[in-house]
This record gives C-alpha cells, sequence and structure tokens, in this order.
C-alpha cells in the first residue's frame, strides 16, 4: 500500500548551525535601512517627544492638587484641565505624526528586500534549490519580511522610546521624593534578569516556529501542486493527516511561545504593581506625617502609573525583536548562499549569438573528457557521467540514447551550465562554455525538457521567453508553426490567452508543443532538446519531426530520444550507458553493432541472455 508521501521538511542547511545573537543579526539589516534612517531618526525623536509629554502630565496634576485644588479656585482647576487636554492632544498629534513618517520609508525598506531575495534567488545554482525545500523559501520572503517591518515600525523605536521614558519618568520621581523613587526601582534588576533569561529561550522556540511555518507552506504547496495525484490516489485522507501533524507541532512550538510570553509578562507587571503599591503605602504614611505634600504623591503616583505601559511593553516588544532576529538569520541564510559564479567573456573568442559559424575541428558542440557528479554526491562516489567525449558537428543533429538512469537529462543539463562539469570541459564552437558569461551561453544554447514548465502568462508570452526582446508575431508564428502548436489559434484568446499557473489547464502533449516553440523561437545556434515529442501521438509527432528537420538543419542539436521516430530526426546517434558513451555512429550502423541499443529501439523485454552480454 503505498504511504504519504513525508511531508517536506527543511534540510539541515535551512536550520541555524548556530545562533548568533539577536543584535548581531539585527545588525545586518543596517544596508536595507540606512537610505531612510533620516526618517526613522526623526520619527524616533518625535515618539520620544511625545512619550515624554506623557510625562508632563503628572506635573501638571501636582500644579492642580497643590495649587487650585488647595486654594479651592474653580477658574485655577479649569485651566489646569485645559493644559492637561492639550497635553494629551499633543500627544496624540505626534504618535499620529511617528506613525505618518515610518510608514512609507518601512514599506520601502520590505520591498527592497523582497525584490532582492528574489534576485538571488534568482541567481543561485539549480543545486540550491534541489536542496532547499520551496515552503522554506517562500516563508522566508513572505512571512519573516513582514515580522522584519513590523520590528522597524514598533519595536525598534519603543525600546528606544520607552527606555527614554522609563530614565526620564525615573528621574522625575527621583526628583519628586529620592525615597520612594528608590523603592520603585527596586525591581528593576529581578526584571532584567528575567528578560534576559526569557530571550534566550523565547529565541529558540521563534526560529523553531519560523521553520515549522516553512515546512508547513512547503506541504501546503505541494499538495495544491500534486492535487491531481493525491485525488487521483485517493489520499486526500493521509494528506490531510500529515498537515494536520504538521500544524499540531507549530500549534505546540506557538503554545510554548505564549507560555513564555505569559511568564515575562506577569513578571514585569507583577514585580513594578507590587513596587508602586509599597511606595503607595509609605507615600501616604510621609503625607500623613506632614513631611510629603499631597500634590507631590499624586504627581509621584501618576508618574509611576504613566511609566507602566513602557515597562509592561517590553516583554512583547523583546519578543518581536528576538522573532525579527530570527526572521533576519533566516533571510541572510539564503542571501549568504553563494550565487552562481559568472565568467569573464574570453577574449574576443567566444561566438555571438546569430554570428558566423566557425569551422574546423572545434567547431560545433564538443564534449571533451566530461565527468560529473551532483554537488551533494561524495567525492568518492561514482560519477553519474565519466569520460564523456562526443562531438557533435556544425549543423548535426545528434540523438542521444540511454536507459533509463544512465544519464541522459545530466548530460544536456550540462550544456546551459544548469549544473558545472566536475572535470573536463565542453566547448561550443571551440570556446569552452565555462568561460563564456552566462547571459551569452544562453543565448545561444536553447533548451525543452521532457517535463515542459509554463508559467502563469499568455501563450505567446511563454514562447517568446525563448526569443530576444525584438521578437514579435512573425517569429511566434514561426515557431508555433514548427512546434505544430497551431491548437493556440482556437483558443478563447488566441496567443493571448492565459495558461494558468504551471500551464495546467492545457494537455500534457500541447504544453511539450508550446515549450518545444519556445526552445526554437529565437532560432538559436545550439538546442538541446529532453525527449521533447514524448507526449505526442505518433501522427503529431511525424508532423513536427518533418517541422523540426528544417529547423534544425542550421542547428547544432542534442535531442535525448527514446523513440526510433524521434531518433530518425538525427543524422547521428550516441549511445550513454552507465554514465559513458559507448557508441556513436547512425541509427542503422548501431542497430547492426550495437545490442543494446538494438534492444532499446526494438520495445522488446531484454532476454536473459542479452541482459548477460
Ligand atoms: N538533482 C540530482 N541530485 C542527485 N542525483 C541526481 C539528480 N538528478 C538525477 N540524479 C541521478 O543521476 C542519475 C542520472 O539521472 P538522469 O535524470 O540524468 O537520467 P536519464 O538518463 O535522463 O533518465 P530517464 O531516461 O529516466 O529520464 C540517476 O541515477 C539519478 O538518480
Amino acid at each position: 500500500m503505498p504511504t504519504t508521501p513525508a511531508p517536506a521538511e527543511g534540510t539541515d542547511e535551512t536550520r541555524p548551525a548556530e545562533s548568533r545573537s539577536a543584535v548581531r543579526s539585527l545588525l545586518r539589516l543596517w544596508p536595507y535601512v540606512k537610505p531612510v534612517r533620516g526618517r526613522l531618526a526623526v520619527a524616533a525623536v518625535v515618539a520620544v517627544v511625545a512619550s515624554c509629554t506623557g510625562l508632563v502630565i503628572p506635573l501638571v496634576l501636582k500644579w492642580i492638587v497643590d495649587g487650585p485644588v488647595a486654594d479651592r479656585s474653580t477658574g485655577g482647576v479649569w485651566l489646569g484641565a485645559l493644559y492637561l487636554l492639550l497635553l494629551g492632544v499633543a500627544e496624540a498629534v505626534l504618535f499620529g505624526l511617528r506613525r505618518w513618517l515610518v510608514a512609507r520609508p518601512l514599506a520601502g525598506v520590505e520591498a527592497s528586500m523582497r525584490a532582492d531575495l528574489y534576485r538571488h534567488l534568482q541567481r543561485l545554482p539549480i543545486a540550491f534549490h534541489d536542496r532547499w525545500p520551496s515552503g522554506q523559501l517562500l516563508s522566508r520572503g513572505t512571512t519573516d519580511l513582514m515580522l522584519l517591518r513590523m520590528f522597524l515600525a514598533f519595536p525598534l523605536t519603543f525600546l528606544l522610546v520607552n527606555s527614554v521614558t522609563i530614565v526620564v519618568g525615573v528621574l522625575i520621581m527621583l526628583a519628586q521624593e529620592w525615597t520612594l523613587g528608590l523603592v520603585l526601582l527596586a525591581p528593576a534588576l529581578p526584571v532584567m534578569v528575567v528578560c534576559w533569561l526569557f530571550e534566550k529561550r523565547y529565541s529558540r522556540v521563534a526560529r523553531q516556529a519560523q521553520d515549522q511555518v516553512g515546512d508547513l507552506t512547503t506541504l501546503v504547496e505541494e499538495s495544491v501542486l500534486g492535487i491531481r495525484i493525491i485525488k487521483g490516489f485517493g489520499r486526500h485522507r493521509s494528506q490531510a493527516l500529515a498537515f494536520r501533524e504538521l500544524s499540531r507541532t507549530l500549534r505546540g512550538t506557538e503554545l510554548a511561545k505564549a507560555r513564555l510570553l505569559a511568564a515575562i509578562f506577569a513578571a514585569i507587571t507583577t514585580l513594578p504593581e507590587l513596587a508602586i503599591g509599597a511606595a503607595l503605602v509609605l507615600g501616604t504614611v510621609q503625607v500623613a506625617d506632614g513631611s510629603l505634600s499631597a500634590g507631590t504623591l499624586v504627581a509621584f503616583l501618576s508618574t509611576a502609573l504613566a511609566l507602566r505601559w513602557p515597562v509592561e511593553s517590553i516583554g512583547f516588544l523583546l519578543a518581536m525583536s528576538q522573532e525579527a532576529a530570527t526572521a533576519t538569520e533566516r533571510y541572510f541564510e539564503v542571501m549568504d548562499a553563494e550565487p552562481e559564479a559568472d565568467t569573464a567573456p574570453a577574449s574576443g573568442a567566444a561566438p555571438t549569438a546569430g554570428g558566423t559559424r566557425t569551422s574546423g575541428a572545434g567547431a560545433g558542440l564538443r564534449f571533451e573528457g566530461v565527468r560529473f557528479r551532483y554537488p551533494d554526491a561524495g567525492s568518492d562516489s561514482v560519477p553519474v557521467l565519466d569520460s564523456i567525449d562526443l562531438h557533435i558537428r556544425p549543423g548535426e543533429t545528434m540523438a542521444l540514447v540511454g536507459g533509463t538512469g544512465s544519464g541522459k537529462t545530466t548530460l544536456t543539463a550540462l550544456v546551459p551550465r544548469l549544473h558545472e562539469v566536475t572535470a573536463g570541459r565542453i566547448t561550443l564552437d571551440g570556446v569552452d562554455i565555462a568561460e563564456m558569461p552566462r547571459e551569452e551561453l544562453r543565448a545561444l544554447v536553447a533548451v525543452a525538457f521532457e517535463e515542459p514548465t509554463l508559467f502563469s502568462a499568455g501563450v505567446g508570452e511563454n514562447v517568446l521567453m525563448g526569443a530576444p526582446d525584438t521578437a514579435g508575431e512573425a517569429e511566434l508564428a514561426r515557431a508555433l508553426a514548427v512546434a505544430q502548436a497551431d491548437f493556440v489559434h482556437a483558443l478563447p484568446q488566441g496567443t493571448d490567452t492565459q495558461v494558468g499557473e504551471q500551464g495546467l489547464s492545457l494537455s500534457g502533449g500541447q504544453r511539450q508543443r508550446l515549450a518545444l516553440a519556445r526552445a526554437v523561437v529565437g532560432s538559436p545556434r545550439f538546442l538541446v532538446l529532453d525527449d521533447p515529442l514524448s507526449a505526442l501521438d505518433v501522427h503529431t509527432e511525424a508532423l513536427v519531426e518533418a517541422a523540426l528537420r528544417r529547423v534544425l538543419a542550421g542547428t547544432t542539436a542534442l535531442v535525448v530520444a527514446h523513440r526510433p521516430s524521434t531518433v530518425l530526426l538525427a543524422d547521428r546517434v550516441a549511445l550513454l550507458s552507465g554514465g559513458r558513451v559507448t557508441a556513436v555512429g547512425t541509427h542503422h550502423e548501431l542497430l547492426r553493432t550495437s545490442a543494446e541499443y538494438a534492444w532499446l529501439m526494438s520495445g522488446r523485454t531484454r532476454t536473459s541472455e542479452e541482459e548477460n552480454r
């Protein structure tokens, strides 16, 4: 009985090797924050002024109690009330101004970080994408960046604002009555210890939760993309079970976060409240003794109460900062991954797209002693490809035939440098592809894979991706004709019809023909096709082949083929067996000389005698 696919989980690489301090992590945001530092600084100053405006209110209260109230002056009380109202309005306006100052620049910071992440993801090697689950990348580009924007908008400013407010408030209280001030300061040390303990534990669960969100995103993405398989095999229950399991784990982590938050809230609220209670008792005794004025006690306690919010908020501000530090770590884990190394153009020797073809021994596509091992494989493992020496002459079409898993797809992926050769070299018209800038290489070489990938765009746009920006309707029509993709004209909006996510609204054969059209639309000098006709019926395949033969006349092509009909497109055939080229010749030559080739082309089951040969 088939088992449910295991939920895709982040690899070791997607987990932190060692966590650095939150401040060190957050400091990495500086290059993004630098352009908006002026606005952020002004906003912080505005917030400090707004917050300190609130601290003037207790002083006005003291003036009201010791002045107009003691003197029974109604007019004085009204004047005091007016001052309080003006202070309140000023505080509100200043906080509003702060918000307005930071909103636009921070949205810009988030957008530029997201753009950099996307650009970087495009430049990372295929080997990176093979290793990283897509959900982990998605969650870094969405949830983590949102956490960072929130951190820059609130905790970054308010940790500063609240610290200044607390210091100013404490100074005011010490100036009012220093003994009571010291009573209120007593919990400071235990609160700091609690915060330190909290930060260490919270950073661990915050990281766990964010990684689990990534795993969950991967599972959802896979389920949505694989919905046909899940339904087809009736696996929706087991898939739902896997989802529930992961979300239960995430729920557990979120609850652990909530418990930690509850503990720090309790400590941060209780300790200062106890101190305020003690100060109230002591202050009342002093007022009764006559050693303290009632107004001073009112001012003192109002200041203490005004400081409650700045102190209590420290808990969640620290939590948000910790989450932001984790988000920064996760963001830079991707950004620190080494992008594909480009290579400086070889001095004038590189051929250019559409340029004149050179002749001679080096011309065409040549593999020289090529060995390849996937980057994850150990250096002592057997290479997937070894000692590949193959010369495809200019204008020649070479079919690549081999058993399943023999390395055909891997070999084709080496030509546009989707993977780098481990040893040896590949040359195009005599120039080592490792010395060509990728952009130039990929303008020369067009590819179509067996599994055609289309994007959520119009049919025409999908095809024209394979051509220079100057290509238009004429090139599109020609490519569609070669690929026998005339079905496009019968679609509701013709070539403007949207193909939907991954082109799943089209049939497999239709997608393959569009991918083929994309490969030929730019009239590339070199064409690499990985079994591009496998999903076509024999009649359509014959039509495509007839058209392709005309196109391939001027193109140097390497075509992976499984069927004799596709092989007949080619001038010569190379047989790949166990990662090595074991025979090269025409179709008929190989049929005569190679038992393996004859067997592969026959479609028969191999006899044990042939098996042993
Ligand atoms: N990304 C990868 N990482 C590690 N090994 C891989 C990777 N892709 C393929 N392989 C391995 O490389 C070998 C060759 O695979 P490849 O896809 O090139 O074979 P193929 O000849 O194209 O097979 P098929 O005809 O079935 O498509 C296989 O053993 C496969 O398991």
